[in-house]
């Protein structure tokens, strides 16, 4: 069978034998006929030219899904991330810049001083600017000169030293700073919304015609990324949940039917409560957006608090920002107030939770309880992330830095499987990546804590259907559901 293209400005599919699908990223040379090439500097630079096979061949790709029946389809891949043989800039033409939006996340820092010391040493490149203040930035603001000395030692911070925002996204009054600047290639760090924003900055620079490289490197410290293996700065914050979850815990054991109630960040996705609750082993009840609970009667919250102090004394609950969200604004009045971008500013669960379990006990009148509640969510974001973290945030800004010079544009970066690959704006903005209730990975966090799945069998049952159904839709290459190391089951 040969080889079959299909292509949209966002993304090119490439078809190939025994089901194989390439969701490729496009190319400077899509809309820009005969640009120029030149040999990777990299050839030439004592660090990498000892290293064999250094550059990565053309056509290797990333396979998305790595479990595999004897009979399935190839399935769906993105393109290899890494230098290329040829470039398509010139190291002294380059002008680039980095802007960083929406939330911070530990590693942010991390990844801004890789793309100006790698674009430095490996490429060259000495015209980096930092754009202040996210998106409105480009238009309002002044820009910050990145050097490597500059940034040399921002990776201890915490935070963004280029500062961030909500909002403010005007696209073509982006596009004109860029172009009345003269940049080439744009570097932008952010969640969703700022790949989304990143995305249409593409679409723009497009339909001007414009030699510019647009790379998005994904943000979100809540691992709410589709696609990708996990995000940058999620595991810097699982492991400093471990400091509030054992506060907590201190707290509880030290004092009769001690209660210790840890709020972790997540608004759509409980990855952080999921992943801290699983490494900690002192949680006996963890919450999230993704599973629905109930505080009274049978199999609720409150019977299994009272369960769970008659038998150890003390108890420990971690609750995701994000969950119970609808049992809140049944019970509060709902403001349904929004941030600069959009999105839906949520109650505190965290007090209202504790609350609740406060009221419940005073008129219950049976147990007396002493409750603690910790809120470590801004504490956990503002932290400089972690030895691993950093790795691989070098690796992310390396990708991005490869993918721009060799003229790729629109794109994102990640690893897919642990392979690092460049990945079409629209696979990682089109939906969420969400803890799955009916994986193993759900099922070892109940075995772990002991606490009811609030849910009945017939909930299981329809969930379960649904699951099988996309499952079988997989295996014949119509779905996109992930196959991903961190969140699937093993
Ligand atoms: N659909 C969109 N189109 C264009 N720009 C967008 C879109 N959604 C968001 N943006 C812009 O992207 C920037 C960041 O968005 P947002 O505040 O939602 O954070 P985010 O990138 O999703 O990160 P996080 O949710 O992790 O904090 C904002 O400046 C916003 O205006
Ligand atoms: O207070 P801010 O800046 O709106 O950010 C809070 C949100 O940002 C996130 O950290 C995502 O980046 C969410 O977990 C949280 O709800
Ligand atoms: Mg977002």
């Amino acid at each position: 069978m040969g080889m079959e293209c299909s292509q949209n400005s966002q993304m090119k599919i490439v078809k190939g034998d025994a089901g194989y699908v390439l969701e490729d990223v496009p190319h400077l040379t899509d809309y820009i006929p005969d640009l120029p090439t030149y040999p990777n500097p990299l050839r030439s630079n004592p660090a990498y030219s000892v290293v064999k096979q250094y550059f990565v061949n053309v056509d290797d790709t990333v396979a998305q899904k790595i479990v595999v029946h004897k009979n399935s389809p190839r399935g769906i891949h993105f393109r290899r991330s890494g230098p290329r043989q040829k470039v398509y800039f010139d190291s002294a033409e380059v002008h680039a810049c980095i802007v960083t939006c929406g939330g911070l996340c530990p590693g942010l820092n991390t990844v801004i001083r890789e793309i100006v010391s790698g674009l430095y040493h490996m490429y060259g490149v000495n015209r980096i600017l930092g754009i202040d203040g996210g998106y409105r930035g480009f238009y309002s603001r002044n820009t910050i000169p990145l050097t490597p000395k500059f940034v040399d030692d921002i990776h201890k911070r915490g935070g963004t030293i280029l500062g961030t925002s909500r909002g403010g996204h005007d696209t073509s009054k982006i596009v004109d700073s860029i172009q009345d600047r003269g940049i080439n290639q744009v570097y932008i760090l952010g969640g969703d919304g700022t790949q989304k924003g990143a995305a249409v900055i593409y679409e723009e620079i497009r339909r001007r015609g414009l030699k510019v490289a647009v790379a998005g490197i994904p943000k979100t410290i809540d691992n709410d990324i589709p696609v990708i293996d996990k995000s940058f700065g999620f595991d810097t914050a699982v492991e400093e949940a471990q400091r509030a979850i054992n506060a907590a815990h201190v707290e509880a054991e030290s004092i009769e039917n001690g209660i210790g109630v840890v709020k972790l960040m997540g608004r759509y996705s409980g990855f952080i409560a999921m992943y801290a609750t699983l490494a900690s082993r002192d949680v006996d009840c963890c919450l999230i957006p993704e599973s629905p609970f109930y505080l009274e009667g049978k199999g609720g919250l409150f019977e299994y608090i009272e369960k769970t102090l008659k038998e150890s004394g003390h108890m420990v609950i971690v609750i995701a920002e994000g969950a119970g969200q609808d049992l809140l604004s049944e019970s509060l009045q709902s403001m349904d107030l929004k941030d600069a971008s959009g999105n839906k500013q949520l109650q505190d669960v965290g007090l209202w939770i504790s609350q609740r379990i406060k009221d419940h006990f005073a008129r219950q009148r049976k147990m007396s309880i002493t409750l603690k509640y910790i809120d470590p969510t801004y504490m956990i974001r503002a932290i400089p992330s972690n030895a691993s973290d950093n790795v691989y945030c070098t690796l992310l800004a390396h990708s991005a830095i490869h993918g721009a010079m060799a003229g790729y544009t629109g794109f994102t970066v990640g690893p897919v499987n642990g392979r690092h690959a460049f990945i079409p704006f629209n696979r990682i903005t089109e939906r969420q990546n969400k803890v799955v209730i009916t994986d193993r990975m759900w099922a070892r966090l109940l075995a772990s804590t002991n606490q009811p799945s609030f849910q009945d069998a017939k909930d299981v049952a329809e969930v379960k259907e649904e699951e099988e159904e996309s499952q079988t839709q997989l295996l014949e290459g119509a779905n996109s559901r992930d196959d991903k190391p961190l969140t699937n089951s093993h």
